[in-house]
């Protein structure tokens, strides 16, 4: 293995500690203390992992958390009643609805009922277009992280050939966009693009976000380029014993890492930067609610 790793792990913990400081001084200097709610609707446990971690987070650094936990079968009505409530709070600067929802939830809808200016995921349509349109929007937490560990490592993102595999709203799109707005040349890339391995090879940045276990091997790299790895995928681990699993990414670590000039791990990459931004986004949002400047660096 040649490439360096990227921490996303080490990185995140810097950004709650920077959230952690200006929520001290909103405190201090303003008597403001930024608040996060959070709903779940259902019982998925990967999901009941990532809100309770979420949760945990929040009070970590310093904010106000609002859980609500609802059950599988509420109503789109009941949902979307909460969700004004949500709004109409002042205490609450960010609300995310934790994503999958139940198949008889219209998800567009529901995040479409969010105040956009509370919309600390970034999905609804007012920021997607904003975003798209390269003006001031709520920025989608995990393609903001990968931003920030990009500008991290490499600098300057400029002039350089970026390409994204994967078209999803949640990352490969805006993903595309804060690409594009560091003056790179984009290309999005997915598991139907004709000889995709010949394109990934034109890439100095390739970010990967197509939900398929270790699908980029290291001959799709080109050499010396930054690999950044969204997926999170869990797999069967005979060789751990029997039943057991294990997580990977969308590229295949160890091949890749022979060729790239970095590369983030999973677990342990971006995934950790997904709860760090979400908090970075609800000190964002509380600032701009109250007129307060905006925290540097951790936007995008
Ligand atoms: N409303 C939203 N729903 C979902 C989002 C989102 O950004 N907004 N993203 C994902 C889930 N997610 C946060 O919600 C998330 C996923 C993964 C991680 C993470 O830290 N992963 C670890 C591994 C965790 C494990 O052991 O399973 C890692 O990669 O190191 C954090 C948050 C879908 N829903």
């Amino acid at each position: 293995m040649s490439a360096t790793i990227i921490d996303g792990k080490a990185f995140a913990a810097k950004v709650r500690e920077q959230v952690a400081g200006h929520v001290q001084r909103l405190k201090d200097e303003n008597g403001l203390t930024p608040g996060l709610a959070v709903v779940l609707v259902g019982e998925d446990p990967a999901s009941q992992v990532y809100v309770k971690s979420k949760g945990k987070q929040t009070t970590e650094v310093g904010m106000n958390s609002f859980e609500h936990k609802l059950p599988a079968d509420t109503s789109e009505a009941d949902l979307l009643a909460l969700i004004d409530q949500l709004n109409k709070d002042a205490s609450v600067h960010g609300i995310l609805v934790q994503l999958p929802l139940p198949g008889h939830l219209n998800s567009d809808l529901v995040i479409n009922s969010i105040d956009p200016a509370k919309d600390v995921d970034g999905f609804h349509i007012s920021n997607v277009g904003l975003l798209g349109t390269g003006q001031k929007s709520m920025v989608p937490c995990t393609p903001l992280g990968c931003l920030m560990m990009l500008r991290d490592h490499l600098g300057s993102l400029s002039g350089l050939n970026a390409v994204v595999v994967g078209r999803s709203n949640i990352v490969g799109k805006p993903m595309a966009q804060l690409l594009l707005g560091d003056s790179c040349t984009v290309t999005i890339a997915h598991s139907r693009t004709k000889d995709l391995g010949a394109v990934c090879r034109q890439a100095d940045i390739l970010v990967a976000a197509v939900g398929r276990p270790e699908m980029i091997p290291g001959d799709w790299v080109k050499p010396g380029a930054t690999v950044i790895d969204v997926g999170i995928n869990r797999i069967d681990a005979p060789e751990k014993g029997e039943g057991k699993t294990r997580l990977v990414g969308d590229v295949h670590f160890d091949s890749a890492a022979a060729v790239a000039g970095a590369i983030t791990p999973v677990p342990g990459g971006v995934g950790p930067m997904t709860i760090a931004c979400l908090l970075a986004n609800t000190l964002t949002a509380a600032c701009r609610a109250n007129g307060l400047a905006e925290p540097q660096g951790l936007t995008a």
